[in-house]
């Protein structure tokens, strides 16, 4: 590996450098990054601009199969790559081996979903030249690509949620040339997989300006490309500063574009009382599981349980306390969010109305993250918005709440999520029922009977939801879905059909599905 970075075809360097962190060993690691420059950032731009008019108007069959030769050029580096993401990030191999299948299934979902044709959308209202009083004009609508998409890669998904993570391939599917801002916490993976990308573009003949990498340690890099007038979506996973950092930026600007960024949520855990009376013991094993997974570095982390309470909610905060109690402390992806997560762990530990119910076992070795259990009262926890704040990692607050009636308002009191998950049995059916409506408004993803870690990447998948959890509640960023962020619609009006895209023309010629007005 050697530290520079792809933009369009070129492997650019630079004077400037940066190096990553082993998270493990609070250590520098070699090589040095090349730091990229504002001029990059224009270079990368101005290709991408150029790329467009071509790549958007690729048949949907090149397409997929520039996805799919992505993900075969990521697997051709599987070890190299897995082992360099293991140094950056501190996560576990077989954590990081999942995610890079996870990350080129979803290259190939795409390549799929392309082929399936449903993403262009096209509606054929053909004309009706007697109509009376006015005859209907020819009209034809298909989705194009919105134009080159900003992505920022996220920390703590180095593959799934990086370079060539759902942002990347939805906005390649769509169309969209792409400029990514690597992650500074790994910029060796990203690297590896920016140039996975660029010989992808050289292999199917690509214009270069379809994918760029740019990185280095300052915001001000990203803050460039998001203000870069060629730029025209940006895609964000991260925090809820860095979030409405962008989406200001992008505001601001004399065209203002849109900003898909996934921020925020506490997922918040809703035990009923049957369910806790027939298996308390066993959903407060399995809670701590998903808990501490990946040092509850997730953005889907169980971070609020609520409960009426009573003996039987006993139970369950008992084994939740005995099973934490014996989480080893797991390294933490930086040593920004190691800091961030004591922190935020000290003041629930300080709260006059939180109790400390649990910690993981002591820490040894820099950065290792020390699970936490905390417990507060419904009428606390309305009172205290803070409360109700996301700590990133392992920590967790229980809600104990008089009744039901109390558990709703509880639930008012939560901002927007991801997701929402009910722990339940048949007779829990009409409480639960009760309270579909609140979380349909809260959430983006409710579940049953599971634990919201571990994001299905499939059509029907929603991974988004209300503020913060993302900044428009209106898409997906993984699953097939998160392609219609990057689309927009275009009608034609009586054009010729010499002048008609191929995907709206009279016969057809792409085979794509169509919808008869
Ligand atoms: N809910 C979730 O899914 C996640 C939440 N987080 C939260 O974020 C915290 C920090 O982690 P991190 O992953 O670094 O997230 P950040 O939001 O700080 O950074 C993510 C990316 O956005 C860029 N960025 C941030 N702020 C700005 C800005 N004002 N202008 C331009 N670019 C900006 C960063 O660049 P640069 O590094 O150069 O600043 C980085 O590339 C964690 O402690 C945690 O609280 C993190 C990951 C996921
Ligand atoms: O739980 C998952 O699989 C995905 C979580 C996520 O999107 C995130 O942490 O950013």
């Amino acid at each position: 590996m050697d530290g520079t970075f792809p933009i369009g075809a070129r492997a650019v360097d630079s004077d400037v450098t940066f190096l990553a962190i082993d998270p493990s060993a609070d250590a520098k690691i070699e090589p040095a990054f090349a730091v990229s420059s504002e001029a990059d950032v224009a270079e990368a731009c101005k290709l991408a601009e150029a790329a467009f008019d071509t790549f958007r108007e690729t048949d949907p069959e090149t397409r997929a199969k520039f996805l799919e030769t992505i993900a075969d050029e990521i697997e051709a580096i599987h070890d190299p790559l897995v082992a360099r993401a293991i140094q950056e990030s501190g996560l576990p191999r077989p954590r990081l081996e999942g995610e890079r299948g996870r990350t080129t299934g979803q290259l190939r979902l795409f390549a799929k979903h392309l082929r399936q044709g449903t993403w262009a959308s096209v509606v054929i209202d053909e004309a009706q030249p007697e109509r009376k009083p006015a005859p209907r004009p020819d009209l034809r609508q298909r989705r194009i690509a919105v134009g080159p998409v900003a992505v920022f890669g996220a920390s703590n998904f180095p593959l799934a949620f990086s370079v060539a993570g759902g942002d990347t391939a939805s906005a390649l599917a769509a169309g969209c040339p792409v400029v990514v801002k690597g992650h500074p916490a790994h910029p060796g993976t990203s690297v590896m997989v920016g140039k996975a990308i660029q010989t992808a573009v050289a292999k199917c003949g690509l214009p270069e300006g379809v994918f760029s990498l740019v990185q280095g340690p300052a915001n001000e890099l990203g803050a460039a490309l998001v203000k870069d007038a060629r730029i025209k979506a940006v895609g964000f996973t991260g925090s809820r500063g860095g979030g409405l950092a962008l989406v200001a930026l992008a505001a601001a600007r004399p065209e203002p574009i849109p900003v898909y960024a996934e921020m925020s949520s506490v997922n918040p855990v809703l035990l009923f009382p049957a369910a806790l009376a027939a298996r308390g013991e066993a959903l407060g094993k399995a809670y701590v599981g998903s808990l501490t997974m990946g040092s509850g570095q997730f953005c889907t982390n169980p971070g609020i349980v609520i409960a009426v309470d009573g003996p039987e909610l006993d139970v369950f905060v008992e084994a939740a306390a005995a099973a934490l109690g014996e989480a080893a402390p797991q390294v933490m992806l930086t040593p920004g969010i190691y800091a961030s997560y004591d922190k935020g762990v000290a003041a629930l530990a300080g709260h006059d109305a939180v109790e400390t119910v649990a910690r993981g076992t002591e820490a040894e070795g820099a950065n290792r993250g020390r699970a936490a259990l905390f417990s507060t009262t419904g009428k606390a926890f309305v009172a205290d918005p803070a409360l109700s704040h996301e700590v990133f990692g392992a920590a967790s607050i229980i809600v104990r709440c008089a009744d039901l009636a109390e558990v709703r308002q509880v639930l008012e009191q939560v901002e927007g999520q991801l997701t929402i998950t009910l722990q339940i049995d048949e007779g829990d059916y009409s409480d639960a029922a009760a309270l579909v409506p609140v979380l349909e408004r809260k959430a983006g993803r409710i579940l049953a009977n599971g634990w919201p870690t571990g994001v299905e990447v499939a059509p029907a998948m929603v991974h988004g939801g209300p503020f913060p959890a993302t900044s428009d509640p209106r898409t997906t960023s993984v699953g097939t879905a998160a392609i219609e962020r990057f689309l927009r619609p275009v009608c034609y009006q009586d054009l010729p059909d010499a002048l008609l895209p191929k995907a709206v023309k009279h016969d057809n010629p792409l085979g794509l599905p169509r919808t008869e007005g």
